[in-house]
């Protein structure tokens, strides 16, 4: 798979946010991370059930997928932090003023896995939460979703078949080199 570090300066190192499918290992491994870099460690999705007072599934289901992006978009893209690494949830790159503001702040990390290895480690998209529309598979979720993550990402971390710590390893490596 493609890798691509697009970073020229050091400067907007003051935070890292990582994006990607639902199960890529943004929570598993962006605590690691945070430890490892003597960071803060920030979930959006923990900061969006704390801020609506309700889980996310709930949220999904109150106020529809539209609804929820819409949540997700003000709040990502109204965090205030530093030194931190952020694991957002899968579906911020839908939220364009999250994303614009995201970048602002730091760089952002695509952690990629094939459709298989999501499909696998996913089990029942929906029960997970995942904004799914209806009628949509995880097939074209995946499709839909690849392009946009691409396109926001300074770093693309090739997962495919890397434990926790490997992952995190690579990752190291590669924010080391810019
Ligand atoms: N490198 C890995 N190898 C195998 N399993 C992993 C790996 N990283 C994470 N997992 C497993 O995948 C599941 C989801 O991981 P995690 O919650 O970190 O994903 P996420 O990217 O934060 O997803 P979400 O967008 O839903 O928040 C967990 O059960 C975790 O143990
Ligand atoms: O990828 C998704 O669609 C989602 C992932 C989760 O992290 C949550 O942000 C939410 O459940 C939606
Ligand atoms: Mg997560």
């Amino acid at each position: 798979m493609e890798e691509k570090n697009l970073i020229k300066s050091k400067d907007k190192n003051m935070n890292i946010v990582l994006i990607g499918m639902p199960t890529a290992g943004k929570s598993t491994a962006g605590v690691i991370l945070a430890k490892l870099k003597g960071f803060d460690f920030i979930d959006s999705d923990l900061v969006i059930q704390n801020q609506e007072d309700r889980l996310l599934k709930e949220l999904i289901e109150q106020e529809g997928i539209d609804g929820f992006i819409s949540i997700e978009n003000r709040i990502n893209a109204s965090l205030c932090v530093d030194h931190s690494i952020i694991a957002t949830g899968g579906s911020v790159v839908y939220g364009a003023e999250a994303m614009v503001h995201l970048k602002s702040i730091g760089t952002i990390i695509y952690i990629k896995l094939s459709y298989e290895t999501i499909k696998k480690r996913l089990g029942d998209a929906q029960q997970r939460g995942v904004v799914l529309r209806e009628q949509q598979t995880l097939l074209e979720l995946y499709h839909e979703r690849c392009p946009l993550y691409e396109s926001y990402a300074d770093i693309i971390i090739d997962a495919e078949d890397l434990g926790v710590e490997e992952l995190v390893n690579k990752i190291m490596e590669q924010l080391s080199s810019i």
